[in-house]
């Protein structure tokens, strides 16, 4: 039986800006996305009978929603032969949680089956497909650190050094869609000029996020007392970035027992095509 495991990493939006908002109700934002060396374990195993079968931590999301399933039933069509898939899933990252673990579960799944199907699609091709589960399934689909723009589907690669982040989740839920429709959140910041830096840019999500879920206020009040602090995507995690892995591993050492946290490294590469590469190598 052929069986690939990928990893499906977290990201972090290291700023996110909202310039307008579309006709379709969407926004165009400008947003630097950063992969996190930690997130969901998948292994995809091709199966003999026709079917799209998810174990593990699946949660309460029903299969017909899970955005893993979505992924493998839109690759379908393209398949080369009636082999079905079995995903084994090891669920790390907190779900609705800004670190993109739905959409990035959704990219690893496009990738192990175009692989596995023999679907022969491009990167690009792949993205396109992703784009409809998800604003922020290209990104990783494409497995670069990048600056994004339109609804997040425009991409521009950027290398960015190394920093170490501990990512902290505020047991709080912060509905996507409720932060995007709410008539407070400010959607007419100009367009980026070229200064990227953390300390130039902002979530335009933040302030409102905070203001109403006071519990993100609290770990953003917490975190920045050890550097540098933001939440990403549209919450509820914030993170803090630093210099080593000691400074994060200590940050995460002191961190009250009603919140849930991690650490790990940014990489401008995603996981998820490491592990891909090193697999084909080998099949080789
Ligand atoms: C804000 C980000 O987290 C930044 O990384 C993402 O752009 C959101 O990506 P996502 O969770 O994959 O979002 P989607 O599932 O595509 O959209 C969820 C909801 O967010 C809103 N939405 C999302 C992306 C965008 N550019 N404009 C929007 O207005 C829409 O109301 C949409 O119904
Ligand atoms: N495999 C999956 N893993 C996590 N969430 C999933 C999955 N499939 C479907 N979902 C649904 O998608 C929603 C959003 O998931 P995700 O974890 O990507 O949100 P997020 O971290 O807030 O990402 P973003 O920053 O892209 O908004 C979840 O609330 C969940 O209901």
């Amino acid at each position: 039986m052929t069986s690939l495991s990928l990893m499906a990493p977290a990201k972090l939006n290291l700023f996110l800006h909202i310039n307008a908002q579309r006709a379709d109700g969407y926004h165009e934002l400008e947003t630097l996305f950063t992969f996190l060396e930690f997130g969901d374990e998948l292994t995809f195993s091709c199966t003999e009978h026709d079917k799209v079968e998810i174990i593990g931590d699946t949660g309460d999301i029903p299969l017909e929603d899970n955005l893993i399933y979505k992924a493998a039933l839109a690759l379908r069509p393209f398949r080369r032969a009636e082999t079905g898939i079995l995903v084994s899933l090891s669920k790390k990252l907190p779900m609705g949680g800004g670190v993109g673990g739905g959409s990035s579960d959704a990219a690893t799944t496009l990738l192990a089956i175009n692989q596995l199907w023999q679907c022969h699609l491009s990167l690009q091709e792949l993205a396109e497909i992703g784009l409809k589960l998800g604003a922020d399934v290209p990104v990783f689909v494409n497995g670069k650190t990048a600056l994004a723009q339109g609804v997040g589907e425009k991409l521009t690669a950027v290398k960015l050094p190394q920093r170490w982040f501990c990512v902290v989740f505020p047991s709080v839920h912060v509905s996507t869609g409720a932060i995007f429709t709410h008539p407070d959140l400010p959607r007419n910041t100009a367009k980026l000029t070229s200064d990227w830096q953390l300390a130039n840019t902002s979530n335009d999500c933040e302030a409102l996020v905070k203001k109403l879920y006071p519990e993100v206020e609290k770990t953003l009040v917490w975190l920045l007392k050890y550097g540098p602090s933001r939440m990403t995507g549209t919450g509820a995690c914030c993170f803090v970035e630093l210099d080593s892995a000691d400074a994060a591993q200590r940050v995460l050492s002191s961190l009250p027992s009603y919140w849930q946290g991690f650490v790990a490294p940014s990489t401008n590469i995603s996981p998820a095509h490491t592990q891909l590469d090193s697999w084909l190598k080998m099949q080789k």
